[in-house]
């Protein structure tokens, strides 16, 4: 059913147009359960490569292959029906060419039913965002702190703190350029997250980057408590969530070992 899904749902250029007015909501889903809960809540729901991490135990988005992208973002696909579906391009789909961009970018449209692929960088990637926009594949930045690039970097942090912050400007305005709906921009000073979205006219998605983003972006697991390798900054806010899945496992464990549970009338099986 992917490929002949009905466009029915919130299309690139309504998110485009969506610019200075009611705040973008966008999560990530990777199943179609978690699918069905972001789609009923948000405007975007992005098939992040940080399903690597959140769902495989990478260490790194790095190690996300095509093949990954396309089975979770088929699974998505199944529980959406009124949010915008992004499916992020993997580390080496992309940077190589164009060519390749384009070659990778219609796999995960063909395959997957969804609307638009997003990519990182700005200025060395400009050409490519536009090679693939000419040839109608609506296309998501992402800039600031780009984790495909977390070994060039030293680490996951922040980006664009003083004389950085030009950089950062520039390749918020080369994906602009290039013709992308939207841009995320990762793990910025919130000076810098405000800056680049009055620079611009389509809409910021922040993640990190301070509240005057046109939009927020967060890991559904990290909001739910179900991603416990680290806890971004940005997330702590929902900590209490967190907290409350860890209660939820022990009593389950307690009612386990104190054999109060199931309880009859929970049972599977025939009433006798
Ligand atoms: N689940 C989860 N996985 C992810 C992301 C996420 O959003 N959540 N986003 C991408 C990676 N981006 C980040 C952004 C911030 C942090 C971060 O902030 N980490 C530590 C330490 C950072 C550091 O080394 O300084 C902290 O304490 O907050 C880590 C990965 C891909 N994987
Ligand atoms: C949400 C975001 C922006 C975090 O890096 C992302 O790109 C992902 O989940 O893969």
């Amino acid at each position: 059913m992917s490929a002949s899904t009905p466009i029915r749902t919130l299309t690139p250029q309504a998110v485009k147009a969506q610019k200075g007015g009611a705040p973008l909501v966008c999560l990530t889903a990777y199943t179609t359960p978690v699918a069905r809960l972001a789609d009923a809540a948000c405007d975007i729901v992005l098939v992040g490569d940080s399903v690597g991490m959140v769902l495989h135990g990478l260490p790194s988005t790095l190690g996300v292959s095509m093949e990954m992208m396309i089975l979770h973002g088929q699974a998505v696909m199944r529980g959406i029906t009124r949010a915008l579906c992004v499916v992020d391009m993997p580390f080496g789909s992309y940077e190589e060419s164009p060519a390749q961009a384009f070659r990778n970018a219609s796999r995960l449209l063909a395959q997957t039913g969804a609307s638009a692929v997003k990519l990182e960088g700005g200025v060395h990637m400009k050409e490519t965002i536009a090679f693939l926009v000419a040839r109608g594949i609506p296309v998501m930045g992402h800039v600031g702190l780009t984790p495909q690039a977390v070994h060039a970097l030293g680490g996951y942090k922040v980006q664009g703190r003083d004389e950085d912050a030009q950089r950062v400007m520039d390749d918020a305005r080369a994906v602009q350029e290039a013709g992308a709906f939207a841009v995320v921009l990762e793990k910025l000073p919130r000076i810098l997250g405000e800056s680049i979205t009055q620079a611009l006219t389509i809409p910021t998605i922040g993640i990190g980057a301070g509240p005057e983003c046109d939009g927020q972006i967060l890991v559904i697991d990290d909001m739910l408590g179900l991603f416990a390798d680290f806890k971004p900054k940005f997330v702590k806010r929902y900590a209490h969530l967190a907290e409350q899945a860890e209660q939820a496992l022990a009593a389950y464990a307690q009612d386990v070992r104190a054999r109060a549970f199931p309880g009859p009338e929970h049972s599977f099986g025939e009433r006798s």
